[in-house]
């Protein structure tokens, strides 16, 4: 319990200060010693949670109305996952910012994953979920699958998978450096393409800030990765109800290409990471935070600093459907990522082998639009 408490409490950057502040009173540092708590303390989140008093401040009540205050259900998984605050990368507060961004070198190295907040508006987040609801309601599944994949240089590709090992449709379309996408229904192009242009400018700047945390210069990453002409493709995946799938799995375990996914999603449930300690951790993500899973070529730069998660999506409790948007932002097609030699001495010798981000999504034999990891492939021999 206690390291949970810990866990809630340097994960907790959810609005500010006060909401930190607040935390601190509200977790005892001693379970006999309850802090005095007055609601006018609170953030509005917390406010909006219910009305806490002191005699509710156990452990196990902090521990489950910050739960709650999450969207949390008692069933679900909320351990292990940091909350990173993007506005708070960027803070002038002298203090603010070093310890945001140590915060979020945390959450990359011995994680590999977060939450992240106040990155883009809700509003961009929640049109291009509907933007998403409507392509899948509003189009027939005929209709759609006039985009399943007919060549390699498709750059908008459909598919519907139904069996024991993958229940799910999805449409991939590349997003960035040009964005393609389906022209109907009315909206759908438009919405995706704001959260597109709007989490264009945070990947800038989550690259900015990672640079920074590995020792570099600020345009250390945008440089390797070329992010200028970075290559990022969406996949839009909706998943039936467990009743309807025949087996459980939504997506098969796998990592992602590319230097980090964004993911946002329309209901919990099914997405699991696989901890550093091999744990599968169930993702939940809190309202206005979009889901962070750093990918292959970070990993790669880093040579193994920061790793890429094995993840996977279980249907298994799933009563609605579930829409998702992962966004695969990778680098350019032609920039070689190589293991960087700030990464490597004596005792790391290069652990990958290095070609260019194109010949990494063909290397399984797969086009760049499939965006399949081939990371096991790439990973050298450990020397002996
Ligand atoms: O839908 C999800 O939660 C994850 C999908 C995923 O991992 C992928 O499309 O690569
Ligand atoms: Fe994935």
């Amino acid at each position: 319990m206690a390291q949970l408490i810990e866990m809630v409490k340097g994960s907790a950057r959810v609005e500010s200060v006060p909401l930190q502040r607040s935390l601190s009173l509200l977790i005892p540092s001693n379970q006999d010693q309850v802090a005095p708590i007055s609601s006018s303390t609170l953030p509005k989140h917390a406010k909006a949670f219910g009305d806490l008093n002191s005699d509710q401040v156990s452990t196990m009540v902090v521990v489950s109305n910050i739960k709650s205050m999450f969207g949390y259900t008692d069933s679900t998984i909320i351990d292990e996952v940091p909350i990173v605050d993007y506005s708070l990368l960027f803070s002038d507060d002298h203090d603010e910012q070093p310890n945001s961004l140590e915060h979020l070198g945390k959450a990359c190295q011995e994680f590999g994953f977060f939450y992240l907040i106040n990155g883009v508006a809700e509003s961009v987040v929640e049109g291009a979920l509907k933007g998403i609801s409507d392509f899948f309601d509003l189009t027939t599944q005929e209709e759609r699958s006039q985009f399943l994949k007919k060549n390699s240089m498709d750059r908008i590709s459909w598919g519907l998978r139904s069996h024991a090992g993958e229940n799910r449709e999805f449409l991939k379309v590349v997003a960035h450096p040009q964005h393609h996408s389906p022209t109907k229904p009315a909206n759908f192009r438009d919405a995706i393409e704001e959260y597109f242009k709007r989490f264009h400018e945070v990947e800038l700047g989550l690259a900015k800030a990672i640079s920074k945390i590995l020792g570099y210069e600020e345009t250390y990453i945008e440089k390797e990765f070329k992010l200028e002409a970075g290559f990022d493709v969406s996949a839009m995946n909706l998943y039936p109800p467990s009743f309807q799938s025949k087996g459980s799995i939504g997506v098969p375990d796998h990592t992602d290409p590319g230097f980090f996914v964004s993911l946002i999603q329309d209901v919990n449930g099914g997405l699991q990471m696989l901890s550093h300690n091999g744990k599968w951790i169930g993702v939940n993500i809190p309202r206005n935070a979009i889901f962070i899973n750093l990918g292959d070529h970070l990993e790669i730069l880093t040579n193994g600093k920061y790793k890429s998660h094995i993840h996977q999506v279980i249907l298994d409790n799933n009563e609605v459907r579930r829409i998702s948007m992962a966004t695969l932002h990778g680098p350019s097609l032609d920039a070689f990522i190589a293991p960087g030699p700030g990464f490597l001495d004596e005792s790391h010798p290069p652990a990958y082998r290095g070609m260019t981000y194109k010949e990494s999504l063909e290397f399984n034999g797969y086009d760049e639009i499939d965006v399949q990891s081939s990371l096991s492939q790439i990973r050298l021999p450990v020397p002996i």
